[in-house]
């Protein structure tokens, strides 16, 4: 019997409440992974992220097999001891990112060849050496191996994309070494077809995983199109293990997600925003280097607990980020990953009250209102 569960706690609609239980502690679900690409969490101590309320945290195959490399990690006793974060730690098994990031890349049936864009070096990823790399990480959760197909593209394209990510998963799940407390995920593809995103699940459940994350979206599709495929896919998975939606997204895009059954998200927004001045709070979103804050002395969001919104004015966030002071982007990093857990809690706490859809309305409602 593996250590690893999901319970559930309380639903409201499809939504779901619920703990994660792994070998690195539980975590309350609905639940916002902060990305640490190259084994940090750009901009934040990994006392600060505890400190906004994350549990979990992803952690990246791609950047950390290229530096410093995956068996320099293992050898310096794997990426909680490396981060220094005791909590599960998600790692995502490389091949969206070698799609996205790699410099060269050579596709074949059997895993993808790549040129480093730090150095130049070539590199290969297959299901098994991608799965290898997140056990020496002593990744908490292993993604399989996939391919996540560009959109728009012909449906032959898609459907043959998926099932080369199915034969992949196969390949990782024989590849993974499975330990107590400990899980790997399959990864649903299939575009937005309906017809081959169920035939994804079902090669999937056949394998059997801890867990099963939707991939393939937030590539461009738009929000309509991403929900209209959680509609017809979400049903289809298993009720009984955690759901993660891989890339996802804005507050809007994790509430009506949560809506539909999700249960995991990750998204580098926060933290990417939080480094280009953008804030994301409860009246939408503020790009803290226009003119129009250099004298506001109020608070970034009242309310908020973050250490900007405590401690500082706009004025003052205003003025570190056109000096292009450091400080301005560890801030604004630490109050957007704190909005992003604080929109989960709240989230949870209406699901826990059935009143998930009053909540959602009132989340809507501030975030069209703009600055008050
Ligand atoms: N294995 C796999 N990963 C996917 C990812 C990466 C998820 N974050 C990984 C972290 C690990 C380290 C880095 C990221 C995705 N990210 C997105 N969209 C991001 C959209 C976006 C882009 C830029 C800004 C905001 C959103 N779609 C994704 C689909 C897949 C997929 O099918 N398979």
């Amino acid at each position: 019997m593996n250590g690893f569960r999901w319970q559930p706690e309380a639903t409201d609609g499809a939504a779901r409440a619920g703990h994660l239980h792994t070998a690195h502690g539980v975590v309350a679900t609905p639940t916002f992974m902060p990305v640490g690409t190259a084994g940090t969490v750009k901009a934040m101590t990994m006392d600060s992220v505890r400190s906004t309320g994350a549990g979990i945290v992803l952690g990246n195959t791609y950047h950390l097999m290229l530096r410093p490399g995956a068996e320099r990690v293992q050898a310096l006793g794997g990426l909680h001891r490396f981060m220094d974060w005791p909590g599960p730690i998600l790692t995502d098994s490389g091949g969206f990112q070698v799609m996205s990031l790699g410099a060269l890349r050579k596709l074949d049936s059997d895993g993808v060849t790549f040129q480093s864009h730090i150095d130049g070096s070539r590199h290969r990823l297959t299901p098994e050496r991608s799965t290898e790399i997140q056990h020496m990480l002593d990744a908490t959760i292993t993604m399989c191996f996939d391919e996540c197909p560009a959109l728009p593209a012909e449906t032959d394209a898609i459907a043959a994309s998926m099932r080369l990510s199915m034969r992949w998963a196969a390949r990782s799940r024989e590849a993974f070494v499975a330990r107590d407390g400990y899980a790997q995920y399959g990864i649903v593809q299939g575009g937005t077809e309906p017809q081959l995103r169920a035939e994804s699940v079902r090669a999937l459940t056949d394998i059997g995983f801890e867990g099963y994350a939707i991939g393939g979206l937030a590539v461009g599709e738009g929000q309509a199109l991403m929900f209209q495929t959680l509609d017809g896919t979400v049903p289809l998975m298993p009720a009984d293990k955690p759901r993660y939606l891989m890339g996802v997204g804005t507050p809007d895009d994790l509430l009506g997600s949560v809506m539909r059954g999700i249960d995991m998200f990750d998204c580098v927004m926060p933290t990417r925003s939080g480094r280009t001045a953008r804030a994301y709070t409860g009246f939408g979103t503020l790009n803290l280097r226009n003119a129009r804050h250099a004298l506001d002395p109020r608070p970034l969001e009242a309310g908020c607990p973050c250490p900007a919104c405590t401690r500082h004015s706009r004025a003052y966030l205003h003025h570190l980020f056109r000096a292009d002071e450091i400080l301005g982007p560890m801030l604004l990093t630490w109050h957007n990953l704190t909005y992003y857990q604080r929109v989960m809690q709240g989230i949870r706490t209406a699901i826990l009250e059935t009143r998930l859809g009053a909540h959602a309305i009132e989340l809507r409602a501030g975030w069209a209102a703009g600055d008050p």
